[in-house]
């Protein structure tokens, strides 16, 4: 059974909904009254959004506790709670592609200040020993400094359809009237992985950076006549256009090649958190992955899948509910559907994922002039802003931070912009977040869900300052999450994998704790551990949710909801 408490483990905040708390650590107003919000106007704000003192080095020395591992908050969201306060930290989460640019500890050590949460390793590129280094100087970095970024290897899949024009830059490929039909000899890497290309198919050149009718096959290459002209970009992506419709890739090969195995057993051996794998195809590549890491005693890492194809987007619901998460991978589905769909299935996975309870990652290109200008577009901004307001999960940074002159501008951006477009949008969230269909099957997990949809709009309603969860598997964690509410949640774990896990979840703080089966205890200890580091300080309200198991004779789960 459920049960549905109150408890007065600390001094008791009296609430009235005339008074919600909406003061900060430094108490100065933060956010909007959440209660009855008009808005008539539209204020300009002339301030900058508040950046993070991002440095770990400022921030007040670390509990020997924490140290020891007894809370284990990471040092970039502490200094972003002293500095904002709860209601000022950031729910978007980011994710980095390292690359040449940015893979020295020094250059990875400000990324992470910076915020970066997932580390990402796309293993199309670069050699494993690259990979290894990188993933070895991030976990000495969340070691040695506090940090808690996760780790991601991104698979290479069968994504080797890409034009080689054999240079470093551009080429200009143009429509000279006068010269041959056959001006283009195009070498297309991996030519051999479809069905049989024909004299008049139309080539694609990323999603149509320049078009190409295909005269001639010579082997791998492509004798070709410009129809668009534009530009050739070293490897860039491609497909095949017949009377109208794309000519698919790999049928019947599968999702993961040799190579891709022998990538996830490295993963395995290095410890990964997250692996995304790329171009699948239905809930049978995600569903192989996961019985393969369970046979490995690797179930912890968490499979995403990647919607970047068209069989993908067929298969979209069932490949939702087979993986952990979901990364809608802009790039290669802006190869193989016209760019002018990407908006509406870009919204479409977020909401499938939000219905499903699935973190959703939204990856490629937002910031892509960042590669070489140190300012972002105003259209670049924007789409950021848009992914920020369907609430998605995570932003990503690929070429911008992998091989930009300016990753951690582009990642401040990332920061700032969804920092604003969080805060804007919560003046009118209420409880329309809050209709998510339900999910659980089984009473256990209904109950679970009822009491996270509740103490959302519990907390919401009082204003609470944050919402503070017990999890094994983070299930409560996400269950919080997928509601969107206004406070932070701090999950607190005792599982490693189900911190580095929770890095990806919108609005979640994930916390190392250690944790006894003795509920009361863990409130009582991690209160009192977040109020001697001045985190949480008298008068704050917080709203309490468990699942644990309350004392070792109980034979049921107890599950609660306090304000404390
Ligand atoms: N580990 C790496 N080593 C070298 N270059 C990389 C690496 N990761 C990414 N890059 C570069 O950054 C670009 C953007 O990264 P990403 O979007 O992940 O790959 P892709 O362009 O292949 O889809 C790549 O085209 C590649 O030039
Ligand atoms: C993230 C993507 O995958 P990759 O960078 O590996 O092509 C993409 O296609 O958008
Ligand atoms: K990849
Ligand atoms: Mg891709």
């Amino acid at each position: 059974m459920a049960a549905l408490g109150s408890s007065r483990l600390l001094p008791y905040h009296q609430i009235s909904a005339g008074n919600p708390r909406r003061k900060s650590r430094g108490g100065r107003r933060v956010g909007v009254p959440m209660c009855h919000p008009v808005r008539c106007s539209m204020q300009v704000d002339l301030e900058r959004s508040p950046e993070v003192a991002a440095n770990p080095a400022e921030a007040p020395p670390r509990d020997p506790l924490a140290a020891a591992g007894v809370l284990g908050l990471d040092a970039v969201a502490e200094a972003e709670l002293r500095e904002k306060g709860f209601m000022g930290l950031r729910k978007t989460k980011l994710v980095c592609t390292v690359g040449p640019a940015c893979c020295s500890p020094g250059q990875l050590e400000r990324l992470a200040a910076a915020g970066m949460n997932v580390a990402r390793l796309n293993m199309c590129h670069n050699s494993r020993e690259w990979h290894g280094r990188v993933m070895r100087a991030v976990k000495a970095l969340n070691v040695e400094k506090g940090f808690c970024v996760s780790l991601m290897i991104d698979t290479e899949g069968s994504q080797t359809h890409v034009v080689d024009h054999g240079g470093d830059s551009s080429v200009k490929a143009e429509c000279d009237s006068g010269a041959p039909y056959y001006a283009w000899l195009i070498t297309v890497l991996g030519l051999g992985r479809y069905e049989g290309i024909q004299i008049g198919d139309e080539l694609v050149v990323e999603g149509g950076m320049a078009s190409f009718e295909v005269v001639e096959k010579l082997g791998n290459d492509l004798r070709c006549r410009c129809t668009d002209p534009g530009l050739l970009l070293p490897r860039a992506k491609l497909s095949f256009w017949r009377a109208g419709k794309l000519v698919e890739s790999n049928l019947g090969s599968p999702t993961l090649s040799t190579k891709d195995w022998a990538d996830i057993d490295f993963g395995i051996a290095e410890g990964v958190d997250f692996i995304a794998m790329s171009f699948v195809k239905d809930a049978n590549d995600i569903k192989q992955l996961k019985s393969y890491l369970s046979t490995r005693s690797a179930e912890s890492i968490r499979v995403l899948a990647k919607i970047e194809c068209l069989e993908s987007l067929e298969n979209l619901r069932e490949i939702v509910e087979a993986s952990d998460g979901i990364m809608v991978a802009r790039g290669d589905l802006g190869v193989q559907v016209p760019l002018e769909q990407i908006p509406t299935i870009q919204e479409k996975v977020t909401d499938i994922c939000r219905q499903l309870n699935k973190p959703v990652i939204v990856a490629s290109q937002l910031l892509e002039s960042m590669i070489e200008y140190p300012t972002p577009t105003r259209a670049e901004v924007a789409d950021v802003s848009e992914a920020v307001r369907q609430l998605a999960d995570a932003l990503m940074l690929s070429g911008e931070s992998a091989v930009g002159t300016y990753a951690e501008k582009a990642l401040s951006v990332l920061r700032s912009t969804s920092w604003r477009m969080e805060m804007w949008g919560r003046e009118d969230h209420q409880d329309h977040h809050l209709l998510q269909p339900q999910l659980a099957i089984s009473l256990p997990d209904r109950i679970a869900e009822q009491i996270c949809n509740c103490s959302v709009e519990m907390a919401n309603k009082l204003g609470a300052d944050a919402i503070f969860v017990y999890t094994k598997h983070g299930q409560m964690a996400s269950l919080l999450s997928r509601n969107r509410p206004n406070p932070p949640i701090f999950a607190f774990t005792d599982d490693a994998s189900t911190r580095k896990a929770l890095n990806l979840h919108w609005g979640v703080i994930p916390l190392e704790a250690t944790l006894s089966t003795d509920m009361e205890r863990n409130i009582r200890e991690t209160i009192h551990l977040m109020t001697r580091r001045g985190m949480v300080k008298p008068g704050d309200v917080v709203l309490v949710v468990s699942d644990l198991i309350p004392v070792s004779t109980a034979p049921s789960m107890f599950q609660s909801i306090q304000v404390i």
